[in-house]
């Protein structure tokens, strides 16, 4: 689905990504983790086609990022932003509804399949009862639950998330990762998510990239990166490992 090829990225002289290189599946559900500063926004935007990098390249579905149009791009590929904010005041309805801009054409108004879709997403999501409040007149975690549901109402191929959860408290926390989950399986829709949370990473994922100074440090299945040495390498902590399903870390 995605193929990132040697990239590098820096902002000015700081060298933020070095050589990144990895492959996504059509239907994979990826968790970057690592370190604060360690690159995985930059990653993130890089993916989207919101910076550039400075060398290599980024291919979805065979096909160079840089051809694609913007709503054809977003037709493929939804993103939500850390901290997805509008300095607008938007009803959430509206916000929601936006998702399917890149099926419209110019001057198009939204029909009732596009109106079922988005409803769909609000309630999906659990936003369906904010609809009719404004996006400045909700807490933290309620917008980015909307900001999801907007990208879901996008209809996308592949979800890309970026810390979808710092915001949620422990309920929607695992909702929204059960949800993507679900979709994941059911519609084969391609997650890439970055998290700060490695035990919820390790249980949702099927692949982990661990990401190191700009380096993609160690890439595999959760059981192949959570290990003891990999986290006291990147994380410089000591952890011990418990293994259920999935690997669980505690720090000692
Ligand atoms: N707009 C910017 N201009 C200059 N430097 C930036 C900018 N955004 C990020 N950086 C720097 O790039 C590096 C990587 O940042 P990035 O946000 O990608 O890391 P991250 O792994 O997502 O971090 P976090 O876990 O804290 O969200 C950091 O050193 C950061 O200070």
């Amino acid at each position: 689905m995605y193929q990132i090829d040697q990239i590098d990225f820096s902002y000015g002289k700081e060298e933020v990504l070095k050589k990144v290189t990895f492959n996504i599946d059509k239907g994979s559900f990826v968790s970057v983790i690592g370190p604060n500063g360690s690159g995985k926004t930059t990653l993130l935007k890089n993916m989207c086609k919101l910076l550039d990098p400075g060398s290599g390249k980024i291919e979805l579905e065979q096909m160079p990022l840089e051809g694609f149009k913007p709503k054809q791009l977003a037709q493929k590929v939804a993103v939500v932003h850390q901290g997805a904010n509008s300095d607008f005041d938007f009803n959430v309805g509206e916000v929601v509804l936006m998702g399917r801009y890149p099926y419209l054409k110019r001057f198009q108004n939204e029909n009732t399949t596009d109106l079922d879709i988005a409803v769909k997403s609000m309630q999906q999501t659990q936003t369906y009862h904010l609809k009719d409040k404004t996006l400045l007149s909700i807490s933290g975690g309620e917008r980015q639950r909307v900001m999801i549901a907007r990208a879901l109402t996008q209809e996308p191929e592949v979800l890309l998330l970026d810390e979808p959860i710092s915001h949620l408290d422990i309920k929607y926390q695992m909702e929204i990762l059960k949800l993507c989950r679900d979709l994941n399986q059911s519609q084969n829709l391609t997650v890439f998510t970055t998290l700060h949370d490695i035990n919820l990473a390790s249980r949702f994922s099927k692949v982990i990239i661990m990401m190191k100074n700009g380096q993609v440090y160690k890439i595999g299945t959760p059981e192949e990166v959570i290990t003891v040495q990999n986290i006291k390498e990147v994380y410089d902590i000591d952890v011990e490992i418990v293994s259920n399903s999935y690997p669980m870390i505690h720090p000692i």
